[in-house]
């Protein structure tokens, strides 16, 4: 699914442990703002990666040190074995950057912006089948600047991996998007994982996060509250239940349940360790109150539950789950 290059192959990546991306003791302030916190990780080779974490909990600020954009004040970034900072070109021309907000060529068309930008590489793919590969085979030859938002967002994807990439960073790839062009972009990302590259995806899409990563890293004030596989940050989450909320709220709910419960739509989740204890104290309060707990169920958590159990929310709605970092609660 992924074009071939249409170039001489460029030099094997140096050896670092099979690693892609290496973060060591990595600590960063902006005056008395400490955005990063002496964080450690490393992105394996051929992963997808996730960065989640509430707004301002660091997950840009440790992008661009990894990008080669910003500097550490503690510790140290290594990028395909290299120094982002000092590796100039060698590096760039292997990182594929999607950023949240773009800035393009309005008066070229789709097809001349990416043939513009594949110039600037030392292989490039070919730019019809990129095109194709976003879906954007209708507008190949529209003015960029006549495009839709989702579709400028697209073409933010197809920019990323024109030079080949083998590390690509994508923030919030799907904002913006279409239920079509989602489910799509989610193909795009499998497929560059399928053909071996390593993503680094930085989203408050719960949604995505579950549908696309390997490991994820849950960033909070700065510092890494949950990094691994979903499968070993869900194992100890305990059990999932769900009903059909009606008139019910949370703060309805008997007081050992209120404090695990939210809405999420129209139902009431709640995440209990002893899935047995929560349901005997649920069903015997709703007995008690004359509530049927409509469409009840039990469940594995899924990586929003982790995320809420980090940062502290108790309402949320699938899809966007972005949170103060604060710890308090919200009332979307
Ligand atoms: N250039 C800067 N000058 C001052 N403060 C900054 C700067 N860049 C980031 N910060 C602060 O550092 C903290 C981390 O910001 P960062 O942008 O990395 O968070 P984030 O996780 O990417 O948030 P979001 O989800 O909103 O994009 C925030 O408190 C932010 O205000």
């Amino acid at each position: 699914m992924i074009p071939q290059t249409e170039q001489e192959p460029r030099p094997a990546a140096e050896p670092d442990g099979g690693d892609a991306i290496t973060v060591a003791g990595v600590s960063k302030s902006f005056g008395p703002v400490r955005a990063l916190r002496d964080v450690d990780f490393s992105v394996r080779r051929g992963e997808i990666f996730g960065l989640l974490g509430p707004n301002g909990a660091g997950k840009t600020t440790l992008v661009e040190i990894l990008e080669g954009h910003g500097v550490p004040d503690q510790g140290s970034v290594r990028v395909l074995g290299l120094d982002p900072r000092k590796a100039g070109a060698r590096l760039r021309d292997r990182l594929g950057i999607v950023p949240q907000q773009a800035s393009f060529e309005l008066y070229l068309t789709v097809r001349e912006h990416l043939l513009a930008f594949g110039g600037y590489y030392r292989s490039s793919l070919p730019v019809d089948e990129l095109i194709d590969l976003v879906g954007l085979g209708e507008k190949r030859r529209s003015l960029v600047g006549r495009l839709s938002g989702g579709q400028q967002r697209r073409l933010d994807l197809a920019l990323a991996l024109v030079g080949d990439p083998d590390i690509i960073f994508l923030d919030e790839p799907t904002t913006g998007f279409d239920v079509e062009a989602r489910d799509r972009a989610w193909r795009v990302v499998e497929a560059l994982r399928a053909a071996g590259k390593t993503i680094v995806l930085t989203t408050h899409n719960m949604d995505e996060a579950q549908k696309l990563v390997d490991r994820v890293a849950v960033l909070y004030d700065g510092s890494p509250a949950a990094i691994g596989t979903p499968a070993e940050l869900l194992a100890d989450q305990g059990s999932r239940i769900g009903f059909r909320a009606g008139a019910i709220t949370p703060a309805d709910l008997p007081g050992g349940l209120a404090p695990l419960a939210r809405s999420e739509g129209d139902r009431i989740v709640l995440v209990a360790q002893d899935a047995a204890e929560a349901l005997h104290e649920l069903t015997g309060w709703a007995r008690a109150n004359d509530h049927t707990l409509p469409d009840l169920d039990v469940s594995r958590p899924d990586i929003e539950d982790l995320y809420l159990s980090i940062v502290g929310a108790q309402t949320t709605r699938r899809e966007t789950a972005p949170t103060a970092p604060t710890g308090a609660h919200t009332t979307e």
